[in-house]
Order: structure tokens, then sequence, then C-alpha cells
């Protein structure tokens, strides 16, 4: 919906189209995107992908979280809504159409990614969702699927992954993927993407002006909401990748996670289907 994934044959990632809303578009015919709240003093990093998750196009965005977490949202979003968690997670409605968990998360959080997993949402796992099963990948694998992504940099991939050499990213992304079950989104200069099914890609468009503490944080939130809108979790991955990319490659030095939110609109407005008019950005 909107976005098509665009790939050269080598299997590079390039820029993707986007095509607007319908006429008749509403708020929940763009999806619904949550977003796993970190505890107090612990809640920037799921605010930012909330945020990504928004800025991409998701109809709705909720973070949920216990009420101390939620108090301290409060004072930072506005178009985002909040709901608290409840033991049950009955906060998570059907029309939620896709997930993020992990950042800021606090490595205890391996019950509640199981327990969110048996919804049968699309899910993006990122930072603590991944380091928490460490001791255990096994528990994690069991419950992952091919619409589930999973977004490790090199030191998070290593914790689940201790036997897959490195030094050849695009086939430890592909291993990653058929041993997990899901799509493994292995982040570095040049960002590895792999599918269950076999398929594999790279994004090479990114600057190192990415290298900032938060910019992981909103890949996640930008995946996750191109899944809230439709978008297979292979595609949103590449595509996210790309879209993040982009937005080092525009806003280079003095680039902060935060500052990443206002670049959003810019790095769309280049992928739009009639956009040579007004786009200035480079083309990789
Ligand atoms: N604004 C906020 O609130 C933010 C909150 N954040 C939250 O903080 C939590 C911890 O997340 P984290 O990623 O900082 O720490 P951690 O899980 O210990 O892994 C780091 C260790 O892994 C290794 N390593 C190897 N390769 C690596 C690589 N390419 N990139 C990075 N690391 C690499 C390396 O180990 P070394 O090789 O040095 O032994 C390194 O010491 C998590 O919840 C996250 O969401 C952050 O998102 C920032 C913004
Ligand atoms: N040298 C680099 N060149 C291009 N992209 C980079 C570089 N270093 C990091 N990135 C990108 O920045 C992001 C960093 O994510 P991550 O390590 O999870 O940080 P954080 O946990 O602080 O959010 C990833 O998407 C990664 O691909």
């Amino acid at each position: 919906m909107g976005f098509t994934l665009n790939l050269a044959e080598d299997r590079t990632i390039a820029r993707p189209t986007l095509v607007p809303p319908p006429s008749d578009a509403h708020k929940y015919s763009r999806g619904h995107a949550m977003v796993w709240s970190g505890p107090p003093l612990r809640t920037g990093a799921s605010r930012l992908a909330a945020q990504a998750a928004l800025a991409v196009g998701a109809g709705l965005v909720t973070i949920i979280g216990d009420r101390a977490a939620l108090a301290e949202q409060a004072a930072h979003v506005s178009a985002i809504m909040l709901r608290e968690a409840d033991d049950k997670l009955a906060c998570i409605d059907r029309r939620v159409t896709a997930l993020a968990i992990g950042p800021g998360a606090g490595v205890g959080i391996a019950d509640i990614v199981c327990a969110l997993q048996k919804r049968e949402i699309p899910m993006v796992l990122d930072a603590d969702a991944i380091t928490a099963f460490a001791g255990d990948p096994a528990r994690l694998f069991e419950h992952l699927c091919a619409n589930d992504v999973m977004t490790p940099h090199a030191g998070e991939f290593a914790r689940l992954f201790l036997d897959i050499d490195l030094a050849d990213r695009a086939a430890a992304a592909y291993t990653a993927a058929q041993r997990s079950g899901a799509v493994v989104l292995l982040k570095g200069p040049h960002t590895h993407i792999a599918a269950p099914d076999g398929r594999v890609a790279v994004n090479r468009h990114a600057s190192p002006w990415l290298a900032t503490a938060g910019s992981g944080d909103v890949l996640t939130g930008l995946i996750c909401g191109l899944m809230a809108q439709g978008i297979s979790a292979f595609d949103a991955a590449c595509m996210g990748a790309w879209l993040h990319g982009d937005i080092g490659v525009r806003a280079g030095p003095g680039l902060t996670a935060d500052k990443m939110m206002d670049h959003i609109p810019l790095v769309l407005r280049g992928c739009l289907h009639d956009a040579s008019a007004d786009d200035t950005g480079p083309r990789t």
C-alpha cells in the first residue's frame, strides 16, 4: 500500500516509489502501529521509534507501557497516543497492524516479547528485545515467523548467532534468517537484509552521520510504520533501510536522532511517483 520496493539486479536497494494515499483514506486505513515503551528515565528510544512510525505514514501510533512511563511520554508527544499495558495485553486490539519492541525496553522483556508474538501481529524486534534472548535464542526463534523483522547491530547479532561469522555480512544475514524464521536486517555502514525464503538485499545508500545514538531506534520505527501500512516484512525492512539512509545522506553534519524526524517529509517527497519537479536530493 503506497510504497513499492525497487531492487537493482545485484539486489541493491534503490529509491522506493511512493503513491499518495487514496482520496478516501482514513487514519485506520493507513494502519495502526504500536511501540512498547521503555520504563521511566528510559523512554527516549521508544519515543524515537514511535515518532518515526508516525512520520513514515502510519495513520495512528500508540505507545504502550506502564503508567509511570506513559506520564513521562506524555510530556513529549501529542499526535502519538498512549495506552496503559494490562496483564492480558487487551490493550492491543485487532486494529493494531504492526508492533515494535526493544528500544530502551530493558533486557527483562523476554516474556512480554513471547506473549506479544502469540497475537500474530507483524513485529519489529530491536535492541533489548534481541539481547533478552542472548542465553536462549531458540526460545525466541520458536515464536518468530516471516512476518517479523529483527534489526540487530553487529553486537546484538553476535548475542543470538554466536557461531555465525560476520566476515561475510550478506551470508551471515542469510543464515540468521534461515535459522530464526524471521526477516533479519543486519545494521552497519552497509545494511544487509535477508528473508527466510532466501531473498537477500543490501542497502548502500547511507552516511556515517547516521552513527549517532538513537539512529537505530528511528530505523525500527520506520520499518514498523511501513509494516503497519500493510507492507510485507522483507519489503518494509528494505525500504526502511533506504529511507533511513536517505535521511543520513540529506542531513549530513550535525544529524541527531531527534532531528531525523524533520527530514522524513522531504525523504518521502523524493519518493513520490511524480516528485521529479521538486526533488533535489540524490538518486542513488
Ligand atoms: N535515546 C535513547 O534513549 C537511546 C537508548 N538506547 C538504548 O540503549 C540500550 C542499549 O543499547 P546499545 O546498543 O547502546 O547497547 P548494547 O546492547 O550493550 O550493545 C552495545 C555493545 O554491542 C557491541 N557492538 C558490536 N558491534 C556494534 C555496533 N555495530 N554498534 C553498536 N554496538 C556494537 C559493543 O560491544 P564491544 O564490541 O564494545 O564489546 C557495544 O558496547 C537499548 O535499549 C537501546 O535501545 C540506544 O538506542 C541509544 C539511544
Ligand atoms: N558508518 C556508518 N555508515 C552508515 N550507516 C551507519 C554507520 N554506522 C551506523 N550506521 C547506521 O546507524 C544505525 C545505528 O543503529 P544502532 O547501532 O542500533 O544505534 P542505536 O542503538 O543508538 O539506535 C543503523 O541503522 C546503522 O546501519
